[in-house]
């Protein structure tokens, strides 16, 4: 059964009507996934050009037409290459929501293994961040509630050893071998130490160097909280689902972080890049 509707001279049915409903959907998350990066540019290019084919092809002008067709043929290929990263994005953030995503599920499903607990005692964390901003060295640490991160982890040293303030302190001393790159934590392990994260391609703020892009691209790719310590100011931000929060007190950062260990949702108080920029626009012009 298939009911139809007739607006003006246009017939609609059901599935019509689901079908457009479904290809907003689908444009608008991938335009959330572009949004601030240069590729939406592109995206919208693309997006008008095949527009005006559909117009063109609607109307029958034929020569227009087959040039236009030719030229959306090889646009497939070409927009694969282009938005390579973004399809890389888009499939991890599918993975990342799937069953499959977290490791400790599937685990449960298969062997019937109980859970492990994943709040663990962050007070060494926030010490190590509270020493670590006060003598101005710069630090990084990824925050895992879910998964082990083998992937990124491996691209570091592995170290698996109980999380303390007096290892997080060593790891990130200027003159330690370890201290490059980002740690991960786990389950109240520090899993390794000197892991290469990848780098947000977005538009960033400029006061936003190396380490904060790390932060911030670490948390699109993953379900995870980073901690950073600037080297630069000493203050401390965090980057979670591609939004950071700034300078942020210890009682602050105590906060989310046992919030985002225990599962409560801490999204509302991070702000977007754009957000971030807006306020400190406002905060320039009030002073
Ligand atoms: N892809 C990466 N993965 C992990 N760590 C990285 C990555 N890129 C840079 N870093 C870390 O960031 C450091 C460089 O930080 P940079 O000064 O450029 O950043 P920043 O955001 O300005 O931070 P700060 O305020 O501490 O100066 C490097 O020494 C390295 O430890």
């Amino acid at each position: 059964m298939n009911l139809l509707f007739r607006i003006g001279f246009l017939d609609i049915s059901i599935v019509n009507i689901i079908d457009i409903t479904l290809v907003s959907v689908l444009l608008y998350q991938v335009y959330k996934l572009m949004r601030g990066s240069v590729a939406i540019k592109i995206f919208l290019g693309f997006l008008s050009l095949y527009l005006i084919y559909l117009v063109v092809n609607a109307a029958r002008m034929e020569l227009l037409s087959i040039i236009l067709g030719q030229f959306m043929g090889v646009g497939v290929i070409a927009a694969i290459i282009l938005f390579a990263p973004e399809i890389r994005k888009f499939l991890l953030i599918i993975g990342k929501s799937s069953i499959f995503s977290n490791e400790n599920v599937l685990q449960e499903l298969l062997f019937w293994r109980k859970r492990e607990t994943q709040a663990f005692n962050i007070t060494p964390i926030l010490e190590a961040a509270k020493s670590l901003a006060g003598t101005s060295t710069g630090a990084l640490m990824v925050i895992s509630r879910s998964s082990e991160l083998k992937f990124y982890a491996e691209s570091g040293d592995l170290i698996d050893a109980i999380v303390s303030k007096r290892l997080l302190i060593s790891i990130f001393n200027k003159y330690s071998p370890l201290h490059d790159g980002g740690v991960i934590i786990y389950n109240g392990r520090v899993k390794a130490a000197r892991c290469i994260l990848p780098v947000t391609e977005r538009e960033i703020p400029a006061q936003f160097g190396l380490r904060h892009r790390a932060a911030i691209g670490m948390s699109e790719a993953t379900d995870t909280l980073i901690v950073i310590v600037s080297e630069e100011t000493g203050q401390i931000s965090l980057a979670k689902n591609g939004s950071i929060i700034h300078n942020l007190s210890f009682q602050e950062v105590r906060e989310i972080l046992n919030d985002y260990l225990t599962g409560v949702n801490t999204d509302d108080k991070f702000d977007s890049i754009s957000s971030f920029e807006r306020k400190k626009i406002k905060r320039t012009k009030e002073a």
